[in-house]
């Protein structure tokens, strides 16, 4: 099947196992968003240290499409392991090592992840390509130029 077609209700993506001992990225459960994506090395993580670490696979999406990498819900509230740049866009032309940017955000308690371990999932979405067209006036909506907290809500003070 040709890059782009759709495959038993996904579209097919090329992968590269660039680490022949790491899984392929796998949706855990029907219905998920998310295939999860393993880290290639070791890693320990301080209080508030940070690190780019590999998964050991290579992509190719179709044109027209992005994969995003998003942290995992549960190191988030357990560990407070996310990603800095989080979600992390994979470009349809990429063809390097899928990365990730992990982050301890924990004050107190290292985060300990070892080869194999299942540390953010990869989001493969649809995108459009704009066609950015420069004008003097925006056209006028109910919410205009307000944001930042405009409709409130927000009760946190330091
Ligand atoms: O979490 C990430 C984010 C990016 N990438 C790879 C795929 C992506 O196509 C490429 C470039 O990412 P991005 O465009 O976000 O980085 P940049 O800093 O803008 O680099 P560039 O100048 O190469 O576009 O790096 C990853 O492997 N993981």
């Amino acid at each position: 099947m040709s890059n782009g077609t759709h495959n038993g209700g996904g579209i097919e993506v090329l992968i590269r196992r660039l680490d022949p001992d790491l899984p392929l990225p796998d949706y855990a459960r029907p219905g998920d968003a998310g295939a999860d994506l393993a880290t290639a090395e070791d890693v320990l993580l301080g209080p508030g240290q940070r690190a780019v670490v590999g998964t050991g696979i290579a992509i190719a999406l179709p044109e027209g499409y992005a994969a995003f990498v998003h942290p995992r819900s549960g190191l988030a509230a357990r560990c407070g392991l996310t990603l800095v740049n989080a979600p992390g866009t994979v470009d349809a032309g990429y063809r390097g090592e899928v990365r990730v940017t992990l982050i301890n955000t924990d004050a107190e308690t290292p985060v300990k992840l070892a080869r194999g371990d299942r540390i953010a999932q990869l989001v493969v979405q649809r995108v459009e390509r704009a066609e950015f067209r420069e004008v003097d006036t925006l056209p006028e909506s109910v919410r205009g130029a307000d944001g930042f907290g405009s409709t409130g809500g927000h009760a946190a003070r330091s």
